[in-house]
């Protein structure tokens, strides 16, 4: 599965500003008056953190943790990373899940168990910056800004630099 898109060419390489730019058009045109972002953490919170700011919503975007319903706890256990914060009552919400790199679609159904801890949100939607492919579970974005078929042996990772500047890390497993 690959999809030229904005950002992406050649064997691998990933423009995480230029894909952040598509992703920014595709949820503009996904929010309606009661959408409310939800990041998942780590990648994702930042993500949706710039663009609570760049589409000039009001407030803190959500964080959602995977950690406490990911299948893996019993050989991860519980992590550093941020822990859950939704600053809206997930009840009848409409909520947007952001994140930077969907794979095998296991985030996605941990976050899902995370969020109805909360409440029964009225819908929920997914975008991410670059959708790899290799999925295992039955789980999709509504928005991708770059699909690309990814090998197993490499993952990718959002990051920043000091300016707040996005990039993408590709580590070999
Ligand atoms: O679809 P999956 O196979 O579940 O993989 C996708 C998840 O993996 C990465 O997160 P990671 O757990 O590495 O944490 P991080 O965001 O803190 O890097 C990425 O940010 C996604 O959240
Ligand atoms: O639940 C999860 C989430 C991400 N990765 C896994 O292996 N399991």
């Amino acid at each position: 599965m690959t999809t030229p898109s904005p950002g992406v060419s050649g064997s691998l390489v990933l423009d995480a500003e230029a894909l952040y730019r598509e992703l920014l058009r595709g949820v503009r045109s996904m929010l309606t008056p009661t959408t409310r972002l939800a990041g998942i953490a780590s990648g994702g919170a930042w993500l949706a953190e710039r663009l609570q700011k760049d589409l000039g919503l009001e407030g803190p975007a959500g964080v959602l943790s995977s950690v406490m319903h990911r299948d893996d706890f019993a050989q991860r256990g519980l992590s550093a990373s941020a822990q859950t914060a939704l600053p809206f009552d997930v009840n009848g919400a409409d909520v947007l899940v952001l994140d930077d790199v969907l794979y095998t679609g296991r985030t996605i159904r941990a976050v899902l168990n995370e969020l109805f801890d909360y409440g029964r949100p009225a819908s929920v939607r997914l975008a991410v910056l670059v959708d790899r492919g290799g999925r295992e579970l039955p789980v999709q974005a509504d928005f991708a800004a770059a699909r690309v078929a990814l090998p197993a042996a490499q993952s990718l990772a959002l990051a920043r630099d000091d300016s707040g500047i996005f990039q993408f890390q590709v580590k070999e497993a």
